[in-house]
């Protein structure tokens, strides 16, 4: 199976935990496009979606998917998203589609964060995928010299916007041994809006396709 039909194989194995009448949220990139497509096909009728991005807004409308305003809501079941890394404590980096400050919100909202990704998302430890963090433009200078001292190369991502108007610092260099207290400490630098280590927000499912089928990882 290619990378694609690991994506779709995960995207349906998904469905297992959305039930009709729900209100769900629904994260962001190629790999929630076939969770959102595999929804859509399957018959289930949910009450709504929480949406992370304009993108997947835009899929779940496509769908006639009714799509919630985050304070329309007071909490969600479950969170369904992909990740661009996840180790084995269910710590993520996220971001790779600018998506992550609003993935981090709609997480936050949910009992349980269910990733769906294809084998190759599965590291050993955090920081191999250029890190995406999402900052106030005025900072990127100063943010840069800090990822420096911490052993990081900085750069700004060519020509994108994120749907907060901000920008993405793509940091590469970076070993990430405890990423909470890396997410903390991050957390607090002035300009930076959101990092893309997801520990505080960490996954509690990880629906991991391969070429044996789906491996369910739970943390
Ligand atoms: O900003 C984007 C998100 O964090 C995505 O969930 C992440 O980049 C994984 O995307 P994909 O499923 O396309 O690999």
């Amino acid at each position: 199976m290619n990378q694609d039909q690991l994506k779709q194989l995960v995207g349906r194995a998904a469905l297992d935990y959305v039930r009709p009448g729900q209100v769900l949220g629904v994260g962001t990139g190629s790999t929630v496009d076939c969770f959102i497509d595999a929804l859509a096909a399957s018959g289930i009728t949910v009450a709504g979606a929480v949406s992370s991005s304009e993108r997947s807004t835009q899929r779940l409308v496509r769908h006639g998917i009714p799509v919630l305003d985050a304070s329309e809501v007071t909490g969600l079941t479950v969170y369904i998203d992909g990740a661009d890394e996840i180790d084995a404590n269910g710590f993520m980096i996220k971001g790779g589609g600018a998506a992550l400050t609003r993935e981090k919100i709609v997480a936050d909202l949910a009992e349980r964060f269910v990733c769906i990704a294809d084998e190759s998302k599965l590291v050993p430890a955090l920081g191999k995928f250029p890190l995406p963090v999402e900052i106030i433009p005025m900072a990127a200078a100063q943010l840069t010299r800090r990822f420096a001292a911490l052993g990081g190369t900085a750069t700004l991502r060519a020509g994108v916007v994120t749907d907060n108007g901000g920008h993405i610092l793509d940091v590469t260099g970076l070993v990430i041994t405890d990423p909470l207290a890396f997410e903390t400490e991050v957390n607090q630098w002035p300009g930076v809006v959101t990092v893309g280590v997801f520990a505080r927000h960490k996954a509690q499912v990880c629906l991991l396709g391969g070429a044996g089928g789906v491996k369910t990882l739970t943390f």
